[in-house]
């Protein structure tokens, strides 16, 4: 992954958002946080992945990638919020032997134990659950970055619409 660029989009647009909504001196780590749990939550939501009751088929893939560069987009902000440089971002994603289904759970508990140790190795322990949930749904690096690249803008849109 191309992480100086994805770090360098995310900080400008997380910059705009909290410029126009005059956050640019609070803490949303927190907020931050939930946001990428109930992000993770409509990810799973679109591929069914759990639904042992319903024989509906998962949504598209191309839906499927939006909903999981939204999750990308605040990890990003996380890792900039807490100060991490995208230098320091060295992963092993190495193939799970999980099913979706617990793949979820494992990036939801790598998501609780960020939360409560703030540091780098919890932080990359996330990133590479969240990049091993992809590897499980079937999206290569390239068709990430090119759905993080269109929803950022589609980010910036919003804001000026006073989304
Ligand atoms: O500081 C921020 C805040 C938000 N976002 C991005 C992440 C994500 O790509 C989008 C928010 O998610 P979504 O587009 O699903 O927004 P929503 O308000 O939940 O959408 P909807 O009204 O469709 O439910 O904004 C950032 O990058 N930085």
């Amino acid at each position: 992954m191309q992480f100086e660029k994805l770090f360098e989009m995310q900080k400008a647009l997380d910059r705009h958002i909290e410029e126009k909504h005059g956050l640019l001196n609070e803490d949303l780590f927190n907020r931050k946080v939930v946001a990428l749990l109930v992000e993770i939550g409509e990810l799973a939501n679109e591929t069914r992945c759990f639904k042992f009751w319903s024989v509906k088929p998962s949504s598209a893939k191309e839906v499927i990638l939006e909903e999981f560069v939204d999750g990308i987009h605040f990890i990003l902000s996380l890792g900039i919020e807490c100060g991490f440089a995208p230098a320091q971002i060295e992963l092993n994603v190495h193939g799970s032997s999980l099913n979706a289904t617990d793949q979820f759970l494992r990036v939801y508990e790598q998501v609780n134990i960020f939360q409560q140790a703030k540091n780098l190795s919890s932080y990359i322990d996330l990133f590479a659950a969240y990049l091993g949930l992809a590897e499980q749904l079937g999206f290569t690096e390239e068709e990430i970055e090119q759905a993080y690249f269109r929803k950022n803008e589609v980010n910036y849109q919003r804001q000026q619409n006073n989304y």
